[in-house]
């Protein structure tokens, strides 16, 4: 990355805001000084060296690239004119038109992380309003990269889509061990044991897949081929519905990510 790309994030003090400012000093792809980050309430005592201000205009005006992070609910209150700068927008629900016509650019990108950009880990969809550039695609691909990984997809239903798989997708795993967490301790071991040993399964297992690399559905076969305890459990959480679970979950997800962007 060019040195000189100056990046705002609105709404810099928050869950993601902070998280995605910690990736792109991680990655060295912008420095403290070409920051600025806005708040509510009182100065925010993190990111050294960058420049805190409750006025979002003057942030615009610092800023070559904008990263909206704030509450989708809170998008009404926020005004700012951004014309003339690359918009990115991480709010759950909030389409591209509607960005173009709030912030008054024509280069908007709306784009869904998850919590884990919090660890540098992750996924990152988004897609680009026609007015966006080739530059701007690099910076927005460099940006997520920082992140985790990241993809440009085809269609803001894709987004929507996504914003319950992937946007939502970190805290599905924290259920599935919460409710092993409650199995364990109703069988009688104890709470740091049961914690210990679920959290070590969570982990595990995902730095299988990450060093395989391979279908989640190939580990499932290969366990069930296996015809042990492992395949009995896989077995009976099926026949209670464990797939029409997650799929009314995602579709629940789906839909409200849809009448976000419809009510605002
Ligand atoms: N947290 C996630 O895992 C996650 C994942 C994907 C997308 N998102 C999206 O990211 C956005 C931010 O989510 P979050 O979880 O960080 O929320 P959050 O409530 O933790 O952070 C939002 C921040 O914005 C600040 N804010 C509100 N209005 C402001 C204004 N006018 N100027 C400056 N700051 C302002 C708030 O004070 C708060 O610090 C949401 O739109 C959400 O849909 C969040
Ligand atoms: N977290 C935000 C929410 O739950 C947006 C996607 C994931 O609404």
């Amino acid at each position: 990355m060019s040195n000189g790309l100056k990046i705002g994030v609105i709404g810099g003090n928050g869950w993601l805001g902070r998280a995605i400012i910690q990736s792109l000093l991680d990655a060295k792809l912008t420095s403290p000084e070409d920051l600025t980050l806005s708040h509510t309430g009182e100065r925010p005592a993190r990111f050294e060296g960058a420049y805190w201000t409750r006025d979002n205009q003057q942030l615009a005006g610092r800023s070559n690239v904008i990263v909206v992070s704030v509450r989708p609910a809170d998008l009404p209150a926020l005004a700012v004119d951004a014309a003339g700068k690359l918009l990115i927008s991480v709010m759950a629900g909030i389409r591209l038109d509607e960005l173009a016509v709030h912030f008054r650019s024509n280069r908007v990108v709306r784009a869904m992380p998850n919590a884990a950009a919090e660890v540098g880990k992750s996924y990152t969809p988004w897609v680009a309003s026609e007015g966006v550039e080739d530059r701007d695609r690099f910076i927005v691909r460099s940006i997520f990269d920082s992140c985790g990984t990241t993809d440009e997809v085809a269609s803001e239903g894709d987004i929507d889509y996504l914003t319950g798989l992937s946007g939502s997708g970190p805290a599905f795993p924290a259920l599935l061990a919460t409710a092993m967490m409650k199995d364990a301790i109703a069988y009688g071991l104890s709470p740091d044991i049961a914690r210990r040993a679920v959290n070590s399964v969570l982990i595990g297992a995902g730095r299988l897949l990450e060093r395989r690399n391979e279908c989640p559905a190939d580990m499932v076969d290969a366990f069930l081929g296996y015809r042990g305890t492992t395949a009995a459990a896989i077995e009976a959480m099926g026949a209670a519905g464990f797939d029409a679970a997650i799929a009314g979950g995602l579709a629940a997800a789906l839909q409200k990510s849809v009448s976000m962007g419809e009510r605002s």
